[in-house]
């Protein structure tokens, strides 16, 4: 299967998740870094879910699925145990409605990656289904190689291209923009030395003006 992969704002908007066990929390932890609006349906939750919960993060309908829960959702997880609920779930989902379902059977209109996030630097790792444990084993590879300076550093890079941006234009910018990408400005923040990349990047705009 060929999947398009994309980078969704889903902030505001309303997420169900069918199912409260190992799966949904996974889901539910993929989901937390955005703003939308997570609901969890499910007669039974794991602890961390209810965690969760308290801290105001989750909504937890503590029942069956019915098919109003669907009710202006735009993403749909089906993660029960139970292949019958899961099929409940997709015959009650609106073709508009994205559905996921965990245990890859029936319709499937999104797979989840596994994510490598550090700050706004995000990096994704699928199989398209053929192994969950691969992209969880790639995961963990990425993550070594990737260390939290990227966060930082991929926010320097930001402001410096809004300044580069705002000032230049032409054959100058896109030096300025290639520049920027010299191993030597990971390295300073890296070591902790931010003030240097500051430093190195007015000197370099002052020479190009
Ligand atoms: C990446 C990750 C993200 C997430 O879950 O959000 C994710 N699976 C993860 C882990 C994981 N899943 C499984 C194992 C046990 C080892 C193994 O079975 O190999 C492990 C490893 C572990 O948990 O350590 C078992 C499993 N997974 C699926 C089935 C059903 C089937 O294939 O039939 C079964 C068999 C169930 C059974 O035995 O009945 C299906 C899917 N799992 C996917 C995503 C989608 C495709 C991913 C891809 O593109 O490769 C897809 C298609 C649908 C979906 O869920 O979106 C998350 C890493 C979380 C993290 O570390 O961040
Ligand atoms: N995608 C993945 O990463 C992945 C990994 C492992 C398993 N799976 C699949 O996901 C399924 C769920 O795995 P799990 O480890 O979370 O199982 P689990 O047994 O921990 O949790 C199942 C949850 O479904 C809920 N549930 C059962 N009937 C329900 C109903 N009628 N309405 C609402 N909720 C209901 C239960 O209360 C429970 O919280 C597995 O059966 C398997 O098919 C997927």
């Amino acid at each position: 299967m060929n999947y398009f992969p994309l980078l969704m704002n889903i902030d505001f908007k309303k997420v169900v998740i069918v199912g409260g066990g190992h799966v949904a929390r996974q889901k539910v932890e993929a989901l937390l870094p955005t703003k939308a609006q997570l609901i969890v349906v499910s007669p039974k939750i794991t602890e961390t879910l209810q965690r969760y919960v308290h801290e105001g993060f989750v909504t937890w309908r503590n029942k069956e699925f019915e098919p109003a829960d669907l009710d202006d959702a735009s993403l749909i997880f089906a993660v029960t145990d139970d292949e019958e609920v899961n099929n409940a779930v997709e015959e009650a989902a609106q073709h508009w409605q994205l559905l996921s379902r965990a245990d890859a059977k029936g319709r499937v209109d999104f797979i989840n990656p596994a994510v490598v996030r550090r700050g706004e630097f995000v990096v994704t790792v699928s199989t398209s289904g053929a192994s969950p444990g691969l992209t969880r084993k790639m995961k963990a590879e990425l993550e070594e190689q990737f260390g939290e300076p990227y966060a930082e550093y991929v926010f320097f890079l930001k402001q410096a291209r809004k300044q580069i941006l705002r000032l230049f234009s032409g054959e100058k910018k896109k030096q300025l923009l290639a520049d920027l990408l010299e191993p030597q400005v990971l390295q300073w923040i890296e070591q902790g030395e931010k003030e240097k990349c500051n430093a190195w990047l007015q000197q370099k705009i002052g020479e190009q003006q």
